[in-house]
C-alpha cells in the first residue's frame, strides 16, 4: 500500500477569529486505522473536516500523497453518525448516485453498486428505501456507498454513535473486514474508549478545547481483540485515556 498517506502539519483552524484547533501535527500512514478521541468541542470533527477538504486551515498544511488538500475530492470518503441517505432513493439508488461521479457505463455502475451492497450483507435489501431499513442497515448503506468508489482515505465521525450496543459489535466486525480488504487509511472519531481500543492501530487523544493532540498510543495488537483476552495491554491504556479525558485534567497535560 503506497497511497493514502495523510500529513497534517502544524494545522491551526479558527472560526470567526476563535481557535477551534490549536496547531496540530498528525501523519497517517497508508492503510492505517487511527482513532481520534477527546472531550466534546475539542476540535475532532474540525480536524476531520479539514482533512476531508470541507474546512480550510488558518495556517499549516494538509497533504494527501504529497498533494495539498484544497477542497473535497473523491480520494477522501466521509461517514457521519447521521447516515445522510436520500430518502427518495432505494439503498441501491443511494450507492449508484454516489458512484455517478466516476462516470462508469450504466451496467458497470449497477454491478459495482450491487457488489458494494452485497459486501455489507445488504444484497437482499438493495431495493428497499431508507425508511424501511434499521439504523444499522442504513449505516451499512453509507459504508457501501463510501467504499464503493474506492477512497484512499476514510474519515469516520462517530459512525456508530447512534446504534445500540449489539448492533455496534456487528458493525465493528463488518468495518474491520471491509477495511482489511480495501485498506483505506482510516481516521475514526469516537467518544467510546473501548471502541477505539478494539478497532484502531493507533489512538490519538486530544486536549480540552481548543484542542491539540496530547497523546499518541501505538496499538499493534492482533484482531479480533477483546478487553478480556488482551487485558494486560489494553486496560492500562484504557485507564490512562479515561484519566486524560476527565474534566479535571489540565489542558494539554501529557
Ligand atoms: N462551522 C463552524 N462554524 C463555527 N464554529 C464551529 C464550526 N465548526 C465547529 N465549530 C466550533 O469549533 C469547536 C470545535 O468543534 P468540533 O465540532 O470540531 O468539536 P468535536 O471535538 O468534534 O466535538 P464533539 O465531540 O462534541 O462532536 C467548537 O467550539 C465548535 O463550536
Amino acid at each position: 500500500m503506497t497511497t493514502g498517506h495523510v500529513r497534517v502539519d502544524n494545522v491551526c483552524i479558527a472560526f470567526d477569529g476563535k481557535t477551534a484547533l490549536e496547531p496540530s501535527t498528525l501523519h497517517l500512514n497508508p492503510g492505517s486505522f487511527t482513532a481520534l478521541i477527546g472531550p466534546s468541542g475539542c476540535g475532532k470533527s474540525t480536524l476531520m473536516n479539514a482533512i476531508a477538504g470541507f474546512v480550510t486551515p488558518a495556517s499549516g498544511a494538509i497533504t494527501l500523497d504529497g498533494r495539498e488538500i484544497t477542497g473535497p475530492g473523491k480520494d477522501v470518503g466521509v461517514i457521519f453518525q447521521q447516515y445522510a441517505l436520500f430518502p427518495w432513493f432505494t439503498a441501491l439508488g443511494n450507492v449508484k448516485f454516489a458512484l455517478k461521479r466516476l462516470g462508469l457505463p450504466k451496467a458497470d455502475l449497477e454491478a459495482r453498486a450491487m457488489a458494494a451492497l452485497e459486501e455489507v450483507g445488504l444484497g437482499p435489501h438493495a431495493h428497499k428505501y431508507p425508511q424501511q431499513l434499521s439504523g444499522g442497515m442504513k449505516q451499512r448503506v453509507a459504508i457501501a456507498r463510501t467504499f464503493a468508489f474506492g477512497p484512499k482515505v476514510l474519515m469516520m465521525d462517530e459512525p456508530f454513535g447512534a446504534l445500540d450496543a449489539q448492533t455496534r459489535i456487528t458493525m465493528h466486525d463488518l468495518l474491520l473486514n471491509i477495511w482489511q480488504k480495501h485498506r483505506a487509511t482510516v481516521l475514526f472519531v469516537t467518544h467510546d474508549v473501548d471502541e477505539a481500543l478494539l478497532l484502531a492501530d493507533r489512538i490519538c487523544v486530544m486536549s480540552h478545547a481548543p484542542g491539540r493532540i496530547i497523546r499518541d498510543y501505538d496499538l499493534s495488537l492482533p484482531r479480533p481483540r477483546s478487553l478480556r483476552s488482551q487485558a494486560g495491554t489494553l486496560l492500562p491504556i484504557r485507564e490512562e485515556i479515561i484519566d486524560l479525558l476527565h474534566p479535571s485534567a489540565l489542558k494539554g497535560t501529557p
